[in-house]
Parts: C-alpha cells; structure tokens; sequence
C-alpha cells in the first residue's frame, strides 16, 4: 500500500485502508440482515462509483434480495453539481418493494434527491439509502433517508475503491484524500 499517489498529475494520500473499509462493510452487511429479514429488498446501485462497494457488501448480505443498477447522467456546464439529471436503468415494478439505493458518498445530496424522487414515484413500500461516504459539510438540504453509513467523512475530494479522479482511480483498493 502506498502512502502517497498521483493520478492524473494530482497528489492523493491515504485515507482510507482496504481493510478498514472492509471491516465496517462487515458491519453494515450484519445490520442489513437483521433489518431486512424476510423482505425480500431490490438493491440498487448508483453507477458508476458504486460497483466495487455494491460487490464487496453483497458478499456480506445473505439474505434473499434483487440487485439492479441505475445510472444517473448530469448535465453540469460549468456548475461543479448539475441540477439538470437523467437517469437510466431505474427497475420498474418497484411498487410495494422494499428499496434500498447502494452509494459510494453522499456529497451536495443532489444526485441523491434526484433518485428518491424517481423511485418514490412507483409506490414503494420503503425507500432506505445505504452508502459508503457521506460528507455532511457538503449536504444542501436533509436526506431522512441515509440510514446506513460507513463513513463520515470532511468535505474533501476523494479517490479510489470505486471512486474517480477524472475518470482514473476507480481501481485503486484504498481510499485517498487530495492533498
Ligand atoms: O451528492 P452529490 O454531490 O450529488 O455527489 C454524489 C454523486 O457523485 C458521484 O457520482 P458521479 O456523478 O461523479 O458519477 P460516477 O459515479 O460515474 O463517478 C457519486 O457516485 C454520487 O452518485
Ligand atoms: N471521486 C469523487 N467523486 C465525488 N462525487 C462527489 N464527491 C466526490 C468525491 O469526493 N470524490
């Protein structure tokens, strides 16, 4: 494990180890299965930055689930969070379902909003938002519906384990904090 990295010509140091990452997925994983017992919940991943935590907690998840993704496109200009989204890949049949939407960070909260609202539409029996970072510094307005989170963490960009600094460093085991 390296201490310090670049990627794309931008300094990064450690943040987050792979093994702390994994060790409160583990957590997380033994509170879903005890919250969604015999529930039959659809997972849903915000792509692309979840997909590494999306399959590292599935492995922790043993209950019964349906798995689907979404993809959210922004449309920014020169903003840094667009506020005109599309989304793409939204399951239907998400009535009477017990939802809960897989994140890797919860920055403004706007790409967030923007899903509940999708989902909320189809009549869902539950809507629960699980994700891996959260930056409570950044968020613009409440989210009740973040329950699970892995880390809080300060309003500093981040990188790795999904995660993409110019579209590079999603592959990247540990998190890392621009320095
Ligand atoms: O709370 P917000 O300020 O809305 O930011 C959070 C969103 O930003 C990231 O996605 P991004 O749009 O970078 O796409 P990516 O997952 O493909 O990297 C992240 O995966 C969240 O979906
Ligand atoms: N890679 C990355 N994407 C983000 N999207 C919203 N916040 C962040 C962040 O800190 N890092």
């Amino acid at each position: 494990m390296m201490n310090k990295i670049q990627v794309d010509g931008k300094s990064f140091e450690i943040f987050l180890e792979n093994e702390t990452i994994s060790k409160r997925i583990r957590l997380i994983g033994i509170q879903l299965n005890v919250d969604y017992e015999n529930r039959c919940p659809i997972l849903i991943g915000v792509l692309n930055g979840s997909f590494v935590f999306m399959a590292d907690l599935l492995k922790e998840v043993h209950i019964a689930c349906e798995i689907g993704f979404i993809r959210i496109k922004s449309y920014e200009g020169t903003e840094s969070s667009g506020s005109i989204k599309e989304a793409f890949g939204l399951p239907d049949g998400l009535e009477n379902r017990d939802v809960l939407i897989i994140e890797d960070i919860v920055d403004t909260g706007l790409t967030l909003e923007y899903i509940l609202e999708k989902v909320k539409a189809q009549n869902p029996a539950s809507v629960q938002v699980c994700s891996l970072l959260f930056k409570p510094m950044a968020l613009k307005s409440p989210i009740p519906e973040l329950t699970y989170v892995g880390f809080e963490i300060p309003n500093e960009f981040v990188v790795g384990y999904g995660l993409d600094y110019n579209d590079l460093g999603r592959n990247l085991k540990d998190i890392y904090r621009a320095v």
